[in-house]
């Protein structure tokens, strides 16, 4: 290796071992990702009279793998050849956790993974929290801080929870560990999601995608539960 680059890699090593550590990197992955927003931006603080999250009672069980909710999705579709294919599990509460295999189509930088690919990760992740809620949400705002850099071959745990509801509005945190639960955190997120009604995407989406999503028995029952709350 050029000695330059080799003088380079260790400077930026020293500096992410000394990077600050704060409660979130230190706790492991049964408390949940939530300790407010990273940088506090005032759209994702939740106004006074916010709620707590209120578990869905048909929610998947805790341990359940959700499965995509549309195959042709860029985080969770089987059918997306160079997408995410990002796994989420229910967890209790209004709570999941994913895995996410860094693959080099994922590349941004020799070997590392593409921001813009972690912070979709994170946003498909706090999706599927939608799952637990039975309301179909879209994402508003979505804040990352990316804390270190995640290699090529990296499975990354994420684990994401509502923080509180004001009517449509869900708010939430997300947190993504290299190597494992308890591993160190490389990234982290704060969001807002709107929610919608099916119609967002009927009235929205490229006509063709969404002949062929009706048509699909599967994909209109997945869409259509999400409308029926008690
Ligand atoms: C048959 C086909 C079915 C296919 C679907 C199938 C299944 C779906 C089911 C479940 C989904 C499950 C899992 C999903 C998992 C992952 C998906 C990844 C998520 C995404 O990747 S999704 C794509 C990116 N996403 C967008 O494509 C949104 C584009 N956008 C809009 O479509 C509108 O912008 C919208 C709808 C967001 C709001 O529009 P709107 O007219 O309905 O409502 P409005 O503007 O009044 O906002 C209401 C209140 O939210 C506040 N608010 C809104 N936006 C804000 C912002 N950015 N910052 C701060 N506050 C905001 C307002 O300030 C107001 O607040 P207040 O009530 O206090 O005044």
């Amino acid at each position: 290796m050029d000695p330059s680059l080799a003088r380079r890699d260790r400077r930026t090593a020293a500096r992410v071992r000394s990077a600050p550590v704060t409660n979130e990197n230190t706790r492991g992955a049964s408390g949940g990702p939530s300790s407010g927003p990273p940088t506090g931006s005032p759209a994702l603080t939740p106004p006074a009279d916010a709620t707590a999250p209120v578990r869905h009672p048909e929610a998947p069980a805790p341990g359940e793998l959700l499965g995509a909710h549309y195959g042709q999705c860029f985080g969770c579709g089987g059918e997306q050849q160079h997408g995410l294919h990002l796994e989420a599990r229910a967890q209790d509460g209004v709570r999941v956790t994913a895995e996410f295999t860094v693959k080099a189509a994922h590349q941004g930088a020799p070997g590392l993974a593409h921001g813009g690919v972690l912070a979709t990760a994170l946003d498909e992740t706090l999706g599927s929290l939608s799952w637990l809620l039975r309301v179909i949400a879209v994402t508003g705002k979505l804040e990352t801080d990316f804390v270190r850099p995640v290699p090529v071959g990296t499975v990354l745990h994420l684990d994401a929870e509502v923080t509180a509801v004001a009517g449509r509005k869900i708010y939430s945190s997300a947190v993504g560990r290299i190597g494992s639960p308890e591993g160190p955190v490389a990234v982290r997120a704060s969001a807002l999601f709107i929610e919608v009604k099916v119609d967002h995407f009927i009235d929205n989406g490229r006509p063709e995608e969404i002949r062929a999503a009706m048509a699909d028995p599967d994909q209109v029952r997945r869409a259509r539960a999400f409308e029926v709350n008690p």
